[in-house]
Formats: C-alpha cells, sequence, structure tokens
C-alpha cells in the first residue's frame, strides 16, 4: 500500500458540514461529486499532502445512510492508495480479509476503488483505491 489516501467521514448534512470543515480547514472543499452507485454525495478538502472526504447519503438505504442510523456522524473509513488494485485484492483475500465484491468499482476522485469488511478489519472499514489511467 503506497499511503493513506483519504479518510471518509459521514455526515448528515453536506452543506453544513462543508462550512464547519471551511473554519476548521481553513480552506472550503476543493471538489464535489456524486456517485450514484454508492449512493453518496461527497466534497473533498485537502490538509497539506492529505484529503478528506465527507459523504452524504443521497438515499435511506445505503452504508452512509445506516452508518448514521446505526454509529452517528464520525469517521466511516480510511482509504488507501495501491499500485495495483486487483493483485492487493488478491493478496488481502489469501490473508484471510473480507474483500467485498468481485472487481473494483468506480469511486470519486477518479478512482477504482473497493471495500474490505469492518468485521475483518477491527471494526474499520477499509477501502483500497486506484488512479484510473
Ligand atoms: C464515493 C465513493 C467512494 C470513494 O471514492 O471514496 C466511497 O468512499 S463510498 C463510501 C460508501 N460506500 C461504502 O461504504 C461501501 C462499502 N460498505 C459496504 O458495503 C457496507 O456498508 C458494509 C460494510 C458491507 C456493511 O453493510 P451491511 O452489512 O449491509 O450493513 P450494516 O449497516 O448492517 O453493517 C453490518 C455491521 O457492520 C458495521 N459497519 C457498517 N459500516 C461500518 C463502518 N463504516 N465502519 C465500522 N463498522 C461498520 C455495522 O455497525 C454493523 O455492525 P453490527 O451492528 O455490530 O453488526
Ligand atoms: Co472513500
Amino acid at each position: 500500500m503506497k499511503k493513506i489516501e483519504h479518510l471518509g467521514i459521514a455526515v448528515k448534512n453536506l452543506k453544513d458540514s462543508n462550512v464547519l470543515f471551511e473554519k476548521l480547514l481553513g480552506e472550503g472543499p476543493y471538489k464535489e461529486e456524486e456517485v450514484a452507485s454508492e449512493g453518496v454525495r461527497t466534497s473533498f478538502f485537502k490538509t497539506g499532502p492529505n484529503k478528506i472526504e465527507l459523504l452524504e447519503s443521497l438515499n435511506e438505504e445505503g452504508p452512509i445512510a445506516k452508518f448514521l442510523t446505526k454509529k452517528g456522524e464520525g469517521i466511516h473509513h480510511i482509504a488507501f492508495e495501491v499500485e495495483d488494485i486487483i493483485a492487493e485484492m488478491e493478496r488481502l483475500k489469501k490473508e484471510g480479509f473480507q474483500v467485498l465484491g468481485d472487481a473494483p468499482k468506480k469511486g470519486a476522485d477518479n478512482k477504482w476503488v473497493v471495500f474490505v469488511h469492518p468485521k475483518s478489519t477491527n471494526g474499520v472499514l477499509i477501502e483500497l483505491c486506484q488512479e484510473i489511467n
């Protein structure tokens, strides 16, 4: 794994949280993007070399809506950038992690993404991502 690519934070209201994080970080989001396949609207902030992804649910059944109901707002996942997402999926499966799905999906910010179930990673949802060329 190359580095932590972003931290994902589940929020109830993206507009309100954009204002809050702009106050916190001193700079507004550099982009907003809807990812219909995940049922989310996202905004991205830069903090030095690091990124924060805020996630608002577009529906009442998706992963962010469920997370907000069960746990409330807060850190939802850690995303790691990888060189070869397919190879990394296979490596993690062999190590006994529960990789979700058979193939990477198109995520936000021009990335292929795949997730690892939090039940197999000490309660932390992990995202692997690779830049789409
Ligand atoms: C914008 C695209 C992309 C990007 O480019 O960056 C994103 O970041 S999208 C982010 C949103 N998408 C996802 O989270 C997809 C992956 N998640 C899933 O597939 C599901 O959420 C899940 C992890 C498989 C859980 O789904 P499910 O079993 O249907 O729902 P439950 O809500 O009942 O959860 C079961 C169990 O797991 C706990 N849980 C769920 N989410 C998390 C989490 N983020 N962190 C820690 N724990 C989590 C949940 O609390 C339940 O626990 P128990 O109640 O103890 O059973
Ligand atoms: Co993410």
